[in-house]
């Protein structure tokens, strides 16, 4: 099994480029089951998750063209099965959004539970209840979502909690709908905004994608369409806080700093100075070390759960003490006692960690038990005397391309063994 290895001590400096986003291209290549002609996707990360994704489409019939550059093309028209089994959902959550599509599509769709994960158990009863509300027929039997509607009906729906995933499952569905459906207390994160415009670009029309309110007035058919994945916030976000970590200088390119207010903004409480363009991010810490930042994790525009690790990662070396609230996932500390074992002082009480500032971290063997619990022990490492191995990274291939290239090419001591 492969690990990575990180020697901690070196500055981080240079320029990153920004990566297309994993959790807007896993629904955006969903949605193209959506459409009757060929769509070409992208700035699409080289990731596990990609893969995977691609496996499922042609499972269902699809035809996938991945070409190498970032452009992967999706053939919808020949496929024919509506069956996501449990060999793929398993292996990455984001397939149960293959569920709205198929349904809306071909007025039938079995897609395996996905079951819980090392975060939260994750249920998907909201998923469903939207998919209800626009008259799907859904009943769970042998561990399968089983849908059924001879055509959707567009309707208002109220989610009962902030969802990124069943927001963007009842959206795709809503897209083929017989009239214009409403859905309120919707997600607001970036990557509906994106999905949304890859939707529009194939023809469908949506309307307040980034508000809590989306409009969706039903089309009879999607076209075929081009689109481009919006940058990877969270994968941006990661490399500024490895840079203020090491008191370094970085530039992010190819980023989208306006998606990244809530970020931006603790690692400006850190004692960071940010200079923003429309498409980079420059941080510079100036060699100084970081001022503990207290955070809550909560739905766009707030500070968003998959920064906590790392921004736990910073708090572990700064000056103060830091109060982390973990208010989306019920299980999200895990990499807790895996930063303990490099010397760091957390506390955790249920939902809320207390990180007491050390000056020192130090190298040891960890392991990885999700991709931003990976995250945060590679920034540990930086920073850490000595050497820090990580096991188990293939949670990292899952959301970060090329990881340990960029962050050698910063100046990081880090490489990749088997
Ligand atoms: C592929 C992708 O985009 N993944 C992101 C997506 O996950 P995902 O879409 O799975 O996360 P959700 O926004 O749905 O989850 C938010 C909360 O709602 C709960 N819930 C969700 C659905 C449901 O039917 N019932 C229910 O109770 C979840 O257990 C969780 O406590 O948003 C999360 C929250 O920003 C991010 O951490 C993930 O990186
Ligand atoms: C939790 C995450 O992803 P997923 O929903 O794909 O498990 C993440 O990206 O941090």
């Amino acid at each position: 099994m492969q690990k990575i290895v990180v020697e901690g001590g070196a500055a981080l400096n240079g320029e990153v480029r920004i990566s297309g986003a994993k959790n807007a291209v896993l629904p955006i290549l969903c949605a193209t089951l959506l459409a009757d002609a060929p769509v070409r996707i992208s700035n699409v990360p080289r990731l596990h998750d990609v893969v995977t994704t691609e496996k499922l489409l042609t499972q269902l019939g699809a035809g996938v063209i991945d070409r190498g550059d970032g452009v992967i093309e999706v053939d919808p028209t020949t496929v024919n099965s509506q069956v996501a089994s449990y060999d793929l959902v398993k292996t990455m959550r984001a397939s149960v959004l293959v569920l709205g599509p198929l349904l809306a599509k071909y007025g039938h769709a079995e897609v395996s539970l996905p079951g819980g994960c090392a975060i939260g158990s994750r249920p998907v009863d909201l998923h469903i209840k939207g998919l209800q509300t626009l008259g799907a027929e859904i009943t769970v039997e042998n561990g399968y979502i089983k849908a059924r509607c001879e055509r959707l009906r567009g309707a208002r729906h109220v989610f009962d909690i902030v969802s990124v995933g069943a927001t963007e499952n009842v959206l795709m569905a809503a897209t083929l709908a017989e009239g214009t459906s409403v859905l309120e207390n919707a997600a607001m994160e970036p990557e509906i905004v994106d999905l949304a415009q890859c939707l529009n670009a194939m023809g469908a029309r949506v309307e307040g994608a980034g508000s809590n309110r989306i409009v969706v007035h039903g089309v009879e058919r999607l076209h075929g369409g081009e689109h481009s994945v919006v940058p990877d916030r969270i994968e941006t976000g990661t490399f500024l806080v490895a840079a203020a970590m090491t008191g370094g200088r970085i530039t992010a390119t190819h980023a989208r700093p306006d998606t990244l207010d809530a970020v931006i903004d603790k690692l400006k409480e850190a004692g960071a100075q940010i200079e923003c363009t429309a498409d980079t991010i420059t941080l510079d810490m100036g060699g100084r070390r970081p001022r503990a930042v207290n955070l809550t994790t909560a739905p766009h525009p707030a500070f968003p759960t998959d920064m906590q690790a790392q921004f736990m990662a910073l708090n572990c070396i700064a000056d103060g003490v830091a109060v982390i609230n973990e208010t989306i996932f019920e299980n999200r500390f895990m990499h807790v006692n895996e930063l303990v074992r490099l010397g760091a002082d957390i506390r955790v009480d249920g939902h809320t960690a207390v990180v007491r500032g050390t000056e020192r971290l130090s190298g040891a063997p960890v392991m990885a038990t999700d991709l931003r619990a990976s995250a945060s022990l590679i920034l540990a490492g930086l920073v850490a005397d000595g050497e820090t191995t990580i096991d188990r990274i293939y949670h990292l291939d899952r959301g970060y391309e090329n990881i340990e290239a960029k962050l050698g090419a910063l100046g990081a001591r880090i490489r990749r063994i088997s």
